[in-house]
């Protein structure tokens, strides 16, 4: 009752002035640190493994702040765009915007400036196809799938997914200026990924989606449709980890803490589907942050400790 009241209030201080004091920390949280950090985590596995030696810092670190940067930008779009909807969830409904700490305008001048300073670094001390995928990237994020498809379809964060799934890729083209397979590989863990992410918590947060017309899996074809389709996607996932061991990009160590985490991620998907308890939904979501963490740095350990495929054993 008091949340609903809170949630009607919020979404009248959208229409009104926005007169709250604002701070560096409402510019951080538009920013969405902490999926960015994984991104990060993400396209610096996709540099690592580009290369048989150390990836030179005169590559690194301008791909890694111009790749976060523009990221950062399409979050901050994301948060512009979906100001409305999101005074209307109780998840977001303290976020900088509908809270009236920020203005419209000052996040759309913030995401311009961190984004058109992004694209240079990276155009400047990177490579142009670089700068250009990561445009796409930001444009797939914060405009196709923030704008349309989010409000469109279910399948908005299976296709939306693209532009997530994209930095290891970003890494590997920062380092060779090149388009290679394994990249592809990469991106496909982090595509195959998404959907039991994201739709775990979606399970969790449903009335919410309901609530604010977003046609989210649960909301359109049901939670029991969703948690079919969860289980079906992390079969899937487990089946795409193994090709960078199976097509010789990655060793043994890579071989068993990934056959480890695809495991523990399925008993995971099958509780939710045959034994869920209340809880279960979140802490698979929870745990496939964990999960997408741990691998990419398996992915590191095992790049950096290269041992024999387990064949000549
Ligand atoms: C279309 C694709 C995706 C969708 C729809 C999605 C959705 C979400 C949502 C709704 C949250 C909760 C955010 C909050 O409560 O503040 C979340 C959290 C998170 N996501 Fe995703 N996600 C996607 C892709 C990704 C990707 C590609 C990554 C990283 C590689 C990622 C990493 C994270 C992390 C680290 C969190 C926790 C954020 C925090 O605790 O502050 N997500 N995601
Ligand atoms: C340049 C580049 C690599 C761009 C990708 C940037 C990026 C931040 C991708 C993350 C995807 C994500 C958090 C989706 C959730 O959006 P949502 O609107 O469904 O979630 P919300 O309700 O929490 O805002």
């Amino acid at each position: 009752m008091a949340e609903h009241a809170s949630i009607k209030g919020a979404s009248q201080d959208l229409a009104a002035t926005y007169n709250k004091s604002s701070s560096w920390r409402d510019y951080l949280t538009l920013t969405k640190p902490n999926v960015v950090l994984l991104l990060l985590l993400t396209a610096l596995v996709g540099m690592a493994l580009a290369t048989p030696t150390w990836v030179a810092w005169q590559v690194l670190v301008p791909a890694l702040v111009g790749i976060g940067l523009m990221s950062a930008s399409a979050a901050a779009v994301n948060h512009l765009v979906d100001r409305h909807i999101d005074a209307r969830m109780a998840r977001t409904l303290r976020r900088p915007l509908p809270s009236g700490a920020l203005s419209p305008k000052r996040v759309l001048t913030f995401a311009a400036v961190i984004g058109v300073l992004g694209f240079v670094v990276l155009a400047v001390w990177v490579n142009m196809l670089t700068a250009w995928l990561t445009l796409a990237s930001l444009v797939g994020y914060a405009f196709i799938y923030t704008m349309y498809l989010k409000r469109a379809t279910p399948q908005n964060i299976v296709i939306g997914g693209l532009a997530g799934a994209a930095p290891p890729l970003l890494g590997w083209t920062a380092v060779t200026n090149e388009i290679h397979p394994f990249a592809i590989l990469l991106v496909m863990i982090v595509f195959t990924w998404t959907p039991p992410h994201f739709w775990a918590l979606a399970v969790h947060r449903a009335k919410d989606y309901a609530k604010a017309e977003i046609p989210m899996l649960p909301v359109t074809h049901g939670i029991e449709f969703t948690k079919t389709c969860i289980l079906l996607y992390t079969i899937l996932l487990g089946v795409v980890c193994l090709l960078p061991y199976l097509v010789g990009m990655s060793g043994v160590i890579y071989l068993i803490g990934s056959t480890v985490l695809s495991l523990w991620f399925l008993v995971y998907a099958w509780k939710l589907k045959f034994a869920p308890q209340q809880h279960t939904a979140f802490s698979m979501f929870k745990f496939s942050i964990w999960h997408l963490m741990i691998l990419f740095v398996l992915l590191l350990v095992d790049h950096y400790l290269v041992l024999p495929p387990m064949s000549s054993f």
